[in-house]
């Protein structure tokens, strides 16, 4: 019939119950694959996992929070901080005659750390309170008034909500030590063999720490700390210089010859100063002379080459039982590597303009000559905004880095070119914090974690890939079933 013939001419082939069946579930199948393999590897909604440090210094205390996501507790690189605050008032260690008030003095920022931490993590954040080189001193000087501000602000810590893991002095090892690893941390090279060395200058202490090659930790061991990090093994060399922080050296500076009339502050600088105040501590009570008036005038002079002469007299170059020697008779070996330098030397050379070390050495030392000769009133007037008491010391600050980095460490003109003063490497502060944590919350393990073959968009792609060829397998398995064009016209 007529119908039927028509029908049968612009019948599609493939419009068969069995093709379509097919193409139906193959489609079907697709879909579901592709859509398990999204759904099943695609990271989870961002959960964060919360910890807290706060940096007890010399000058000041400052509060860390880090931030990580929840299901990847060991994975390299993925702590990050997300929010820091600054105490206001000076470090804990000026709390000693009324310890009650150094407790006091972190809860503003505890209260920051309330807000920043989702509240259904609080319980569950641990809280670390490392004290430094300040509190080094005090405990030196004076015991019991160490134990009584730690007794204070363990009290004010555990009022918080956080999980409160205690308040304790860092040695100055455990200060470099962690400072490297945070660096190198955030930096990625904890899974490379060439490390980043850490410089780090506090108030009251600084710090070297590097891996070197010709140091296996045999010639000072007090020198030599082993980390096995993601299946590298370390042999690091750090020294801590208690007393060589920029404001105890300028102490030592100021209490040392040629006192009143100053060459690494300012020509026209005159401030009265107390005497009682300048040797208030360890570094300097055995300079103090016997009979000195109560205060004295601190006049300024700016004189750079004066000031480095000076500046020098502060280290000891004349006793090393060792092979080769830093200053003071500590051990160091050949520098090695690249350097990160933090801390007061960014704040420093940061402000003076001299962060760029590809330029000589020789027109760094140039550079800063001319600024320690600017008379005071016109540096004044060139820097309205900046706190007193830093710029009358940019001076000395940035001549005493030169001369601790040249003459204490010996860097040369070339290997200067190797240092980076850095504050923050991808948003997170350099400094000891973070590597502390680390540490403590067992976040960097001995050996390497393994990891995905693939990256998930990879993943899904390799996936896809596959299902559609595995596909077309089955519909060309299926040829003998494919429905026929009959070769002659079917109309009759
Ligand atoms: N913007 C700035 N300019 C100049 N100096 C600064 C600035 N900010 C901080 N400082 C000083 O830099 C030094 C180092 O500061 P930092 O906070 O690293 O040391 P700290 O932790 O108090 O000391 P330590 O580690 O020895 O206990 C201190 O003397 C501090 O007063």
């Amino acid at each position: 019939n007529d119908q039927t013939g028509l029908y049968s001419v612009f019948r599609n082939p493939w419009h068969t119950p069995l093709t379509i069946f097919i193409a139906v579930v193959g489609v079907i199948a697709i879909v579901a694959l592709v859509t398990v393999a999204v759904l099943q590897n695609k990271p989870l909604i961002p959960k964060y996992k919360y910890g807290i440090v706060l940096d007890a210094g010399s000058s000041h205390t400052a509060m860390y929070i880090y931030e990580w996501p929840a299901e990847k507790d060991n994975n390299t690189g993925r702590v990050e901080q997300t929010h820091s605050c600054k105490v206001k008032g000076p470090g804990i260690s000026s709390y000693a005659s009324d310890p009650k008030k150094a407790g006091q003095s972190l809860q503003v920022c505890m209260k920051e750390a309330e807000r920043f931490v989702p509240s259904e993590r609080h319980e569950e954040t641990p809280l670390y309170l490392g004290a430094t080189a300040g509190m080094r001193l005090l405990n030196i000087e004076n015991s019991t008034a160490s134990d009584q501000v730690f007794q204070a602000v363990s009290e004010s810590l555990q009022k918080s909500p956080f999980s409160f893991q205690g308040a304790r002095i860092l040695s100055g090892q455990e200060e470099g030590a962690f400072g490297w690893v945070t660096v190198n941390y955030l930096d990625d090279r904890l899974k490379q063999v060439c490390t980043t060395g850490a410089l780090d200058l506090g108030g009251a202490s600084t710090q070297i720490s590097f891996v070197s090659d010709a140091f296996d930790g045999s010639e000072s061991p007090n020198n030599s700390v082993n980390f096995r990090l993601y299946g590298n093994d370390y042999n690091l060399y750090t020294h801590s210089f208690l007393c060589y922080g920029k404001d105890q050296v300028l102490r030592m500076a100021l209490s040392g010859p040629g006192s009143i009339s100053d060459p690494c502050f300012h020509n026209g600088y005159s401030e009265s100063k107390n005497y009682m105040t300048l040797y208030n501590s360890p570094c300097v009570s055995k300079r103090k002379p016997v009979s000195s008036p109560a205060d004295f005038t601190h006049v300024g002079k700016g004189n750079f080459y004066q000031c480095q002469e000076l500046v020098k007299s502060v280290f000891d170059f004349t006793q090393c039982k060792y092979t080769q020697c830093s200053f003071n008779g500590v051990y160091q070996p050949t520098l090695q590597g690249p350097f990160g330098a933090f801390s007061a030397y960014y704040f420093v050379m940061n402000f003076l303009n001299l962060t760029d070390t590809s330029v000589p050495l020789q027109s760094v030392k140039e550079a800063l000559a001319r600024y320690c000769s600017t008379p005071w009133e016109t540096i004044k007037k060139q820097h309205p905004g900046i706190k007193l008491k830093y710029l009358a010391e940019y001076c000395f600050s940035g001549t005493y880095i030169l001369t601790l980095l040249t003459e204490g460490y010996n860097f040369t003109s070339e290997t200067f070119s190797k240092i980076r003063f850095i504050k923050q490497i991808k948003g997170s502060d350099a400094g000891w914090t973070l590597g502390y944590m680390l540490n403590l919350t067992n976040m960097i393990p001995a050996e390497a974690p393994d990891t995905p073959l693939l990256p998930h968009a990879g993943y899904v792609s390799v996936i896809t890939v596959i299902a559609l060829v595995l596909f077309l397998l089955f519909v060309l398995s299926l040829r003998p079933l494919w429905p026929r064009c009959s070769q002659k016209p079917q109309i009759v």
